[in-house]
Order: C-alpha cells, then sequence, then structure tokens
C-alpha cells in the first residue's frame, strides 16, 4: 500500500475523490475551475433528489453516491431562484426548464417587475457512505432576461449576473467560470481540502 499526495497529518481516504454526476456539462465546468488544483474522477449517474432545501438535497445525493461509490464522494446540485417567487423554481429549476423552456419560464415573471435572481450552488463532499457530508454553497446574483446567446447549458441564455450585460452563455467561459455559483462554492471547497490535507490510500501492488 502507498501513499499518494502525502502532503500532511489529514485523514487518509481509501479512494481518490469521485465527482458523480448526470450532467456533463457541469462536469466540464468542474474540470475547467478545478484544473490540477483538486485531481478527482468522475461517474456519469443521474441519482435520484429529494425534495427540500437545497443543502439537504445536495446532501442526500452525497450520501446516495457514497454508496455507490463506496468511497470519497463530491456531488453538486443548482438552483436558480428568482426573488418574486420567494426563491422558487430553486431546486425544482430542471423540471421547470424542461417544461417551459426559456420563454415559458420567463413568463413566470411576467406578472412581476422584480426580476432578480440568484444562482445557487451546493457542493456536497462525503469521506465515505457512513459519513456525514459536508456542504459548501456558491451564489451568484443577477437577473431573468429573454434568452440571448448559446442555449446548450440549461438556463444560462436567461441569467444575467449583476455588474454584466451578458448573460452566463454570451460571456467567454472563463469569464463565467470566475464569478458563476459554481466557482464560488469550489472556492470553498478547494479551501477546505487545503486546510484538510486528506492523502489517499492505493495499493501499490
Ligand atoms: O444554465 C445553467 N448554468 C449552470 O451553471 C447550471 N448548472 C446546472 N444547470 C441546470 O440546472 C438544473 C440543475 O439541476 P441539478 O443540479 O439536479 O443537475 P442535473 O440533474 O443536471 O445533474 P446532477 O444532479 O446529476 O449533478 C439542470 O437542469 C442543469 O442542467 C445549469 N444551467
Ligand atoms: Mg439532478
Amino acid at each position: 500500500m502507498a501513499l499518494l499526495g502525502a502532503r500532511g497529518s489529514g485523514l487518509v481516504l481509501p479512494k481518490p475523490v469521485t465527482f458523480v454526476t448526470g450532467n456533463a456539462k457541469k462536469l466540464e465546468e468542474v474540470r475547467a475551475i478545478l484544473g490540477s488544483s483538486l485531481p478527482f474522477q468522475s461517474l456519469r449517474l443521474d441519482l435520484p433528489e429529494l425534495q427540500g432545501e437545497p443543502e439537504e438535497i445536495s446532501k442526500e445525493k452525497a450520501k446516495l453516491a457514497a454508496l455507490q461509490v463506496n468511497g470519497p464522494v463530491l456531488v453538486e446540485d443548482t438552483c436558480l431562484c428568482f426573488n418574486a417567487l420567494k426563491g422558487l423554481p430553486g431546486p425544482y429549476i430542471k423540471w421547470f426548464l424542461q417544461k417551459l423552456g426559456h420563454e415559458g419560464l420567463y413568463n413566470l415573471l411576467m406578472a412581476y417587475e422584480d426580476k432578480s435572481a440568484y444562482a445557487l450552488c451546493s457542493f456536497s463532499f462525503a469521506t465515505g457512505p457512513s459519513v456525514e457530508p459536508i456542504t459548501f454553497l456558491g451564489k451568484t446574483p443577477g437577473k431573468i432576461v429573454p434568452a440571448r446567446g448559446p442555449t446548450d447549458f440549461g438556463w444560462d441564455a436567461m441569467f444575467q449576473p449583476d455588474g454584466y450585460d451578458q448573460t452566463y452563455a454570451e460571456m467567454p467561459k472563463e469569464e463565467k467560470n470566475k464569478i458563476s455559483h459554481r466557482s464560488r462554492a469550489l472556492a470553498l471547497v478547494k479551501s477546505h481540502f487545503a486546510e484538510a490535507e486528506y492523502t489517499f490510500q492505493t495499493n501499490s501492488l
């Protein structure tokens, strides 16, 4: 048995971290944001999701993922929250977008002057199946606009972050990744890993 990445006195994890998601675009962004700062492997799996508050949904997803992988896992759940609708669709945005499309989603706000919204990302990390996951939240405020730009990733085309005149979809990827809900949550994940100084066990023969 050998230790990989032996940087310090942190907990020894039985395997590398697996990022579990059914969403290829999320994976692409997580790879781009983390670069080589936090090595991980990925598993494409669309896990069932609870109803409830974003943090709880993300934690439960991590528990299911850890059972599947039987080792350390990272998952995330993304919400798009309309302030006029008291935070809805929130964690249910996937289904709202699937049923209503961009136009229908925009029309939900027709009756309200307030088009402000925020994108919220909840990453959860569990070191294994019997360990309570820890959650890291990242939030980016903005507003909901009629779709502009490529429509190949979720609601990117209708979310314009505060301080920008481009939607997430219109801005260069590197720009989105600097200010996004996902990159803000991942900055906290990175800090956690830097402080925890995990080491990873591997069978060397
Ligand atoms: O325009 C976007 N910019 C983003 O940055 C972003 N991140 C997620 N999404 C979409 O929002 C819903 C979240 O649901 P979600 O967190 O359950 O994801 P998912 O089910 O696709 O994957 P996962 O749960 O297997 O990880 C899904 O429709 C995702 O496509 C985004 N759309
Ligand atoms: Mg999902």
